[in-house]
């Protein structure tokens, strides 16, 4: 499909920082006594939820010029806090403090937006609860949230779905249990819980699918150096690959082979990709470069690579709709359990530019567009960031203005989108 469009998109750009590593750094930070510093730290509305938290529970932060400075008094000073905990739209800050609350031993109620009313929790209790901790859910799945403060023992631990959420928190969890704590994956999900935790001086080790912990360690300060999300770069990467003489170069973008799913489909659809990876200590960091490409074929994802590219399906069904045959994902049953159920959302929304889908209840089939008609113009972003920026994208390679109901979740993760949008727009 060629697009209708009058320009292209070209030039260089930082995406914001990787709100997977901020929200990890701001909470390892406030674990080690003293002060550590995040330098580009992510700063939307899902980071300043934890950044807010780590606050409440005593941690002094504060934020110049793109650097995040956090002095904590240390893990056994943090203190009860004295107002419920809001966690927003943030699933991770949520998930992961369940752990860090209940391995603190703090009495604490934690409570988000309607969004994280109806996200399970009871996935991060269960195990939680097996180590000893005591939570107590609504219906027992569903935020509210009380944790009371209780000894933990060490557990091992089978993941039944890949989730970097749940297992972080029980690592998290882990460094207060007594004894050695074993997660084993399935699929191996985000490992950035694993790779800071080594940074903050603790030894964990990561032996393929299994991670351990003795605990009773403590962390100790360090500077963190937070690279560009490739979640968000990925809208800007689809956005190139499919309009006409678009060329762009992401720079200091995350490379980390657990995140970059996203990169190995670029592949798999003969899409114009170019990666130079600069870094390598840690979290791996480097370049992305995507031009247009008039011979974009399809993918076929399952298995392993879905944890790799989890928050990127709905951005990859606009690049889907652009290839020459149909596109196929399965195995993505977690996309029903986000912000909002983004399977549902993905193809009722871009069902309405007249792509076809069929349905199933781990992913879906994208047909390749051959015409674009719009059957409605009133979008639902339904307060998702992912599924928002979606449709922008879309939208502007259809070269239609469309109208989202809400589009201010855009903050929840990439709070500068549109202005980034507006200086890689060029005239063709
Ligand atoms: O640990 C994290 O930072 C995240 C893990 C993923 O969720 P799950 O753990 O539910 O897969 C991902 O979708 C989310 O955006 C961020
Ligand atoms: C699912 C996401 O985040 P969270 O789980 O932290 O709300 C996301 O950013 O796409």
């Amino acid at each position: 499909m060629k697009s209708l469009l009058n320009h292209k998109f070209t030039g260089s750009i930082k995406v914001p920082g990787d709100k997977s590593i901020t929200h990890r750094a701001l909470m390892m930070s406030s674990l080690a006594e003293g002060t550590s510093t995040i330098k580009s730290p992510l700063e939307s509305d899902d980071t300043f939820r934890t950044s807010e938290i780590m606050s409440q529970l005593g941690v002094s932060i504060t934020n110049e010029a793109g650097m995040i400075t956090v002095t904590s008094p240390g893990a056994e000073n943090l203190k009860t806090p004295g107002d419920i905990l809001y966690t927003g739209n943030s699933g991770t800050t949520t998930r992961l403090l369940m752990g860090l609350l209940a391995g603190l031993g703090i009495n604490a109620t934690m409570e988000g937006d309607s969004s994280i009313a109806i996200r399970p929790m009871d996935r991060v209790s269960g195990p939680l609860g097996e180590m000893g901790a005591d939570i107590s859910l609504k219906d027992g799945k569903y935020p509210p949230i009380k944790i009371k403060p209780g000894m933990l023992n060490a557990i091992e631990y089978n993941m039944p779905v890949a989730s970097a959420q749940v297992k972080s928190a029980i690592l998290f969890a882990g460094l207060f249990a007594d004894g050695e704590t074993i997660v084993h994956e399935q699929f191996k999900s985000r490992d950035h819980t694993e790779t800071m935790l080594k940074q903050f001086g603790v030894d964990i080790m990561v032996e393929g699918l299994t991670v351990k912990l003795q605990g009773g360690q403590s962390l100790k300060p360090r500077d963190v150096l937070v690279p560009g999300d490739i979640s968000s770069a990925a809208f800007l990467m689809v956005l190139a690959a499919i309009t006409e003489g678009s060329d762009i170069l992401i720079e200091d973008v995350s490379l980390n082979e657990t995140r970059a799913g996203i990169i190995d489909v670029f592949r798999q659809m003969n899409a114009d990709i170019e990666v130079n990876k600069t870094s390598s200590e840690g979290e791996a960091i480097g370049n992305i470069r995507v031009k247009h490409s008039e011979n974009l074929s399809s993918f076929e994802l399952s298995g392993d690579i879905i944890p790799r590219l989890i928050d990127e399906i709905p951005v990859l069904a606009v690049l889907g709709a652009f290839g020459s045959s149909p596109s196929v994902i399965k195995d993505a049953k977690e996309l029903r359990f986000k912000e909002t159920d983004r399977l549902r959302a993905v193809i009722d929304e871009l069902s309405k530019f007249g792509i076809r889908f069929e349905e199933f209840d781990d992913g879906f089939i994208v047909h390749p567009i051959t015409e674009i008609k719009l059957t409605d113009n009133d979008f639902k972003g339904y307060h998702d960031h992912r599924i928002i920026m979606m449709l922008l994208v879309m939208g502007i390679a259809a070269g239609k203005d469309i109208n989202i109901d809400d589009p201010s979740a855009i903050s929840v993760s990439y709070p500068g989108f549109l202005e980034d949008l507006e200086q890689l727009k060029q005239a063709r």
